[in-house]
């Protein structure tokens, strides 16, 4: 079957990293924010991507979600090169593989919670329904609010729902608490543990927060563009028991 295909979840290595490198040309200035980078990410894994400010986090996340393509070096999904060499298999990746949530959550303000994540269940090949996305984030009984009637933290698991709703291979999530405050922020954890969990989605977290560090599987720290420490927890802490 077409990797590339929505499927049934897949098992082994997902993303394989070799010598990733990403320069940003602006103007006479070139920044080097990737400067080499190798990993790999296995199915149904919970990472968590730690990194002082402008270590690279976004950059690296963008580009293994078919956002942004590395300046050299190979990036493979699932063995199909996600590095630009071939536009056609980007596009498919960023429609039926991968599923996005941001720091602020994009939602369209004149449609309810159902409306938002119906945008994308309408245009994908085997969703779930918009109903069953809001249940696994909690928000069963708000699915005909307004974002303007709904918290930060609600708006941000409708903004998860809205990304999971395609039952994408992997989800990328970029700073998904940076706006939130610490309670409201666990409520929005416990949500993309429990699709990590139950839905065995590849999930890839970036947090300035080193305490976030603790739920995942494994954790990637960041500094000046490269992976300068990899090491795997033993036992997951629940989202529920962060505390910073
Ligand atoms: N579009 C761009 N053009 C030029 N430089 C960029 C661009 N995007 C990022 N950079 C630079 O690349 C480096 C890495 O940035 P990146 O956003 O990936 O870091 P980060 O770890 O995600 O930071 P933060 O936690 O502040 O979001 C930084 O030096 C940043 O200024």
């Amino acid at each position: 079957m077409n990797a590339l295909a929505p499927s049934p979840l897949s098992t082994g290595v997902v993303f394989q990293a070799k010598k990733l490198r990403k320069v940003y040309h602006t103007g006479e200035l070139d920044v080097v924010a990737l400067h080499g980078v190798d990993m790999e990410l296995n199915a149904g894994e919970l990472v968590c991507l730690l990194g002082a400010s402008g270590s690279g986090k976004s950059t690296l996340l963008n580009i293994l979600g078919g956002l942004d393509i590395p300046t050299s070096g190979e990036l493979l999904y699932k063995g199909w090169p996600l590095d630009g060499s071939d536009e056609n298999t980007l596009t498919l990746f960023r429609r039926n593989c991968v599923g996005f949530v941001f720091q602020f959550y994009n939602l369209i303000p004149s449609l309810t919670a159902r409306e938002n994540v119906a945008l994308i269940t309408s245009i994908s090949r085997n969703p779930m329904t918009p109903e069953e996305a809001l249940e696994m984030v909690g928000l069963g009984k708000r699915m005909d609010h307004f974002p303007s009637q709904l918290s930060g933290g609600e708006q941000q698991r409708v903004a998860i729902a809205r990304a999971i709703a395609k039952r994408p291979e992997v989800l990328l999530c970029d700073e998904p608490t940076g706006a939130l405050d610490v309670t409201t922020g666990i409520t929005v954890l416990e949500a993309v543990e429990r699709i990590n969990r139950e839905l065995g989605t590849l999930t890839v977290v970036i947090t300035h927060n080193a305490a976030m560090a603790d739920m995942a599987d494994r954790v990637l720290h960041l500094s000046d563009g490269r992976i300068v420490d990899s090491h795997r927890n033993e036992t997951r802490m629940p989202a529920a028991q962060l505390k910073w």
